[in-house]
């Protein structure tokens, strides 16, 4: 098994002959094994990178391996929820899982998919045109789920959610991801969802890479610093965001040796570093990637 999920080098997608470019000259690599959140804000490229990656559309330019291999080929391994859960509506939830079972022989998890959708009391005889949106959102997962893939690419699964089904699906995720090293990559606009169940982030912005790496390892290269707002005091530093008060700056930086011992400093949160990555349009990307195994 390849210790690399998904890796990408130059890539680019654009849609038309003339159209701007959705992403562009992205270079990432997502170990296996991890479960992996893609930010960016509306249009930054997010859904563009899962549907590449799912095998649905080519790249422009550049190159994307998934699984160890090309996207087309890694797709019988990788399970794909895409934003809008396309299902068919005149088919039953029973009769959708059927099918799920008909389109992967040998690998059909039955009683993983049916117990997916037995905890949203859902009756298996429901048509899927009946159900509301945090419903069908449920048998997409139980459907991706049952698969059991080795990659996960969940295009924002828990938007349409209510907090309790949020909560249980979230726990399935994981638990998933624990007992199968199951690799998961999924986009979020909630970042204390990003929190609790995520150790890779990948922020996206305009359809470039800003961040990449373990959410540990990139909170450690940055501080916050607050201070008198002397002029040049960080100088020598990678500034992300500052602001000045009066007086007094604070700012978010990547510091490249000690900091004047009269700054307070203090570690980001993980918010504080999407939110000044987002906000600051001209802050320099950092990618921290863990070298391959041998
Ligand atoms: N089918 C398409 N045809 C033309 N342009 C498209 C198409 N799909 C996406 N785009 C454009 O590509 C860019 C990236 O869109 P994408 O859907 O990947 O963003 P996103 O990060 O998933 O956004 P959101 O958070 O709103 O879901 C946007 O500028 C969008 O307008």
């Amino acid at each position: 098994m390849s210790d690399t999920a998904i890796e990408a080098a130059g890539l680019g997608r654009r849609y038309g002959r003339r159209g701007a470019w959705a992403l562009r000259d992205c270079a990432f690599r997502l170990p296996a094994g991890r479960v992996c959140a893609v930010v960016g804000p509306n249009g930054a490229g997010k859904s563009t990178l899962f549907a590449l990656a799912a095998g649905l559309m080519a790249p422009t330019e550049g190159e994307l391996r998934v699984l160890g291999t090309s996207p087309a080929d890694a797709r019988p391994r990788v399970g794909y929820v895409a934003q809008a859960k396309p299902l068919y509506p005149q088919l039953t939830v029973a009769e959708t899982l059927r099918m799920g079972a008909d389109l992967n022989p040998g690998r059909w998890d039955a009683a993983g998919a049916e117990r997916i959708v037995a905890g949203g009391d859902l009756d298996p005889g429901a048509r899927i045109r009946s159900l509301s949106g945090g419903q069908r959102t449920r048998v997409a997962l139980a459907l991706a789920l049952g698969k059991r893939p080795e990659l996960l690419l969940l295009d924002e699964p828990m938007a349409d959610l209510d907090p309790l089904a949020r909560h249980d699906l979230m726990g399935v995720l994981m638990g998933t991801a624990a007992e199968h090293g199951t690799t998961i990559a999924m986009s979020s606009h909630v970042v204390a969802e990003v929190e609790e169940s995520c150790d890779h982030l990948l922020l996206i912005g305009s359809g470039r890479v800003r961040l990449a790496g373990e959410i540990d390892e990139l909170l450690d290269a940055h501080l916050r610093v607050a201070g008198s707002a002397e002029e040049g005091a960080l100088t020598g530093h990678t500034v992300v965001e500052s602001r000045t008060t009066g007086r007094q700056l604070s700012a978010l930086i990547r510091p490249t040796g000690p900091v004047p011992g009269d700054w307070r400093t203090g570690r980001p949160t993980l918010e504080d570093l999407v939110l000044a990555h987002l906000r600051g349009a001209d802050a320099p990307a950092l990618t921290l990637t863990e070298e391959r195994a041998a």
